[in-house]
């Protein structure tokens, strides 16, 4: 990899330290019992990595689509995305889907052609930036002044700024990825999306999938359930929340003050210690291999705060944290996002083969699964607590029928929030009052005495809506239609939580025992300190840690000697949820590593800092920082390493005087770009330590800068 002498044999070459991953990769605790990973998964598992070209991965399995079963199948699949000159072979009709649409009464005579047509339309091509709030806010620019200003005024009205998104992060660009790779205008956007959504910095996600999270409102602090949750994509905008990067504006003045700045970049001065990211987000899914495709995109987030979780969403096992006088109690969530299994009609721009599967049955089917987590939820939920239910079909039984049979359930305990005033440059319709349902043999039906007594089992009445609808303020409910801002298909409700549930009453929360259910077995998980107190104060003291820094959250696996080379962190309540839930809940995965072990004996610090985790409690470390030049950061993320004799004198005062061992390199122009990387102060070189990817981010942006800048500004550097 290198020249320099050193680099050959150093004990912390990456070539024999595997721990120097893309953020993608092998940077939180895992829980999963040893699985033997078949070539299919892991074939599955590289494809959510790699995001090579700016494909569909998540976003099509963010609606309910079939991941190809087999290894077979996949490569049919491919081939056929290769061969199909876009789009064009598919007969884009299927009369009794139309038939179907019509039927419900949800698009207006007039607007029935340009709905239908634009149903055959692929869908425009749309991200939003994610991370930590100052390289969002550093990406933004560089996407607004450098890719944008850069295109010509035509092809510039393409590009939306979708304009409801907080902290205006995320664009729409009204044209198919696969005309968008043919433009020479989108050339290098494209490339640069590309790159950046491999290093984890964007995020490809179609418009109407980033809307349940925004009305979601989370606040920095919160504990969110995110029941259906792979493959991820709204779990990775509640994360962003939580930790403060992303903000919504307060629904109202009076919230305004109580919002809380967790912006975690400011050293309070006067001597508390700075904050860390705390909450909690349970992020669940069924299928474990969908779970694992969960854990690789939260890996990316490089969050404390989040736990993969693998249940049936409708039985969703209690979760318990222990009071003060050490009680177990149930975590009673703030915020729910209940993104139920669904038909997915609305996927159709995208998922052409539902021209030729749809059915109505599909429908019918899925509602009592999709009332019975919804249920759950409700129960999960804290009283006062906010609840999303949001699905990609358009069919009122799977959507208004499910929440008007909860409604008339919960009497008054729950209701449905009027949303019409938030964001109101997102165009939607209300809630139906009144709709007809297709059976599976192609017959409309208008009420339920209509259905023929043999089908009557499968067209229940309360797909209905009741006599009470009116009451149950249903048009509080919001569909996004594909013709109002060029998207797909979605329906979003905001449910509030006024008092606990009807059948709630006579099981009071703190009573209720927990079963203990199946355990996975895995390397038992032990607090770090209290493992090796003297490493500990080696490492607090070589890093000049934070007194107050709370060294209870950090974890090791003992017993597997490779895991028990690295140290995770997880928040408070994290650490809490772990100690007394283990044997109960099936949890997949925590925790963002934040050390590793290096062995290496010329430091008095046998760990390293890890990357992954250094944004998180780089305020609580006292270490100096060495900030270099842009030539010199330059040649450190290009080469891999900078040897002594290439830093300017000032730099090499600075280094002389760092011990040999694990240290933190600053970037930082004024006014402009800023960041920090892990690196290896050795006996003659620094050697970085950050990902392939990661690093690409950087040289990216470094570029841009540079291409940016003035003349003069170039040489001052
Ligand atoms: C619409 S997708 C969720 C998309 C996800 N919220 C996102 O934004 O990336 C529905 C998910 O529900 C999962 N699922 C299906 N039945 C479930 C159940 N009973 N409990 C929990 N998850 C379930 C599926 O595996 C699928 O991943």
């Amino acid at each position: 990899m290198s020249s320099a002498p050193e680099a050959a044999v150093h004990p912390l070459s990456p070539s024999v330290d595997d721990s120097v991953q893309s953020k993608s990769l092998g940077n939180s605790l895992s829980f999963a019992p040893k699985r033997k990973i078949s070539p299919e998964d892991r074939e599955m598992e590289d494809r959510a990595d790699q995001n090579v070209e700016m494909d569909d991965t998540a976003e099509e399995a963010d609606a309910e689509v079939v991941i190809p079963s087999s290894k077979h199948d996949r490569n049919k699949k491919q081939k056929r995305d290769r061969d199909t000159p876009y789009h064009a072979l598919l007969d884009k009709d299927n009369p009794r889907l139309a038939k179907y649409i019509k039927s419900i009464g949800l698009v207006a005579d007039e607007e029935w052609d340009a709905f239908w047509d634009l149903l055959k339309e692929p869908l425009p091509t749309s991200f939003r930036i994610t991370g930590f709030r100052r390289d969002c806010e550093a990406l933004k620019t560089v996407i607004h002044d450098h890719f944008l200003a850069a295109l010509p005024e035509e092809t510039r009205k393409l590009c939306e700024q979708i304009t409801w998104y907080p902290d205006q992060l995320a664009w729409q660009i009204n044209m198919h990825r696969r005309i968008m790779r043919r433009s020479d205008d989108f050339k290098l956007l494209r490339e640069f999306i590309i790159n950046e959504t491999a290093s984890g910095n964007i995020s490809r996600q179609e418009t109407v999938s980033m809307i349940p999270p925004v009305f979601l409102d989370v606040r920095p602090g919160h504990k969110v359930l995110d029941m259906c949750a792979a493959p991820g994509s709204k779990t990775a905008q509640i994360v962003d929340m939580l930790q403060g990067d992303l903000v919504i504006a307060p629904e109202s003045s009076d919230e305004a003050g109580q919002a809380v700045d967790v912006t975690t970049s400011e050293t309070p001065s006067n001597g508390v210690a700075p904050r860390l990211p705390d909450g909690l987000v349970v992020a669940n899914d069924m299928e474990i291999k969908r779970c694992n495709l969960l854990t690789h995109q939260i890996k990316r987030l490089q969050s404390p705060c989040v736990i993969v979780t693998n249940h049936d969403a409708s039985m969703m096992p209690n979760i318990a944290l222990k009071d003060e006088d050490g009680q177990e109690k149930l975590i009673e969530f703030d915020r729910i996002l209940c993104d139920v299994p669904c038909s997915g009609d609305g996927t159709i721009r995208k998922n052409l083969d539902l021209w030729r599967t749809w059915h109505p049955h599909n429908s019918l089917a899925l509602h009592p699964v999709q009332y019975r987590i919804l249920k759950r939820g409700l129960e999960m939920l804290a009283v006062g607590g906010r609840l999303i239910y949001s699905t990609c079909s358009m069919n009122p039984v799977e959507n208004e029928a499910v929440l008007c049979r909860m409604l008339n359930e919960t009497k008054n305990t729950v209701e449905l929030v009027d949303c019409s005033l938030r964001f109101p440059e997102l165009k939607r319709l209300p809630g139906m009052k009144k709709w007809n349902i297709m059976a599976g043999n192609g017959e409309v039906y208008e009420d339920h005495l209509a259905v023929p007594g043999n089908l009557r089992m499968k067209v229940r009445q309360d797909f209905f809506a009741p006599p009470n609808v009116e009451a149950l303020h249903i048009d509080r409910c919001m569909r996004v239609m594909p013709h109002l801002q060029n998207t797909g298909a979605f329906f979003i409700a905001v449910l509030q939580k006024k008092a606990i549930l009807p059948w709630q009453k006579y099981a009071p929360l703190a009573g209720i025992r927990l079963k203990p259910q199946q355990k996975f077995e895995s390397d038992p998980l032990v607090g770090f300190v209290k493992e090796d107190p003297q490493t500990w104060d080696t490492i607090k003291g070589f890093f000049k840690i934070h007194p107050d820094f709370p060294a209870d959250q950090l974890f090791i696996r003992k017993g597997s000697q490779d895991k028990s080379r690295h140290v995770y962190m997880v928040s408070k309540v994290v650490k809490e949820v772990l100690e007394c839930n283990l044997s109960r809940v099936r949890i997949i995965n925590a925790g963002v590593r934040i050390l590793t072990r290096t062995g290496a004996k010329e430091s008095i610090c046998s760990y390293r800092l890890a990357q992954e985790g250094l944004q998180i409690w780089m305020e609580h470390l006292g270490v100096a920082k060495l900030t270099l030049t842009k030539q010199e950061i330059e040649t450190l993320l290009m080469k891999d390493f900078i040897e002594f004799t290439a830093l300017r004198p000032e730099s090499r005062e600075i280094v002389d005087k760092i011990p040999v061992g694990s240290v933190i390199v600053r970037y930082e122009k004024p006014e402009g770009l800023m960041f920090d990387l892990t690196a290896w102060r050795a006996a003659t070189t620094v050697r970085c330590y950050v990902a392939k990817e990661e690093r690409g981010h950087y040289i990216r942006l470094l570029q841009i800068e540079a291409s940016n800048a003035t003349p003069a500004q170039n040489s001052a550097n």
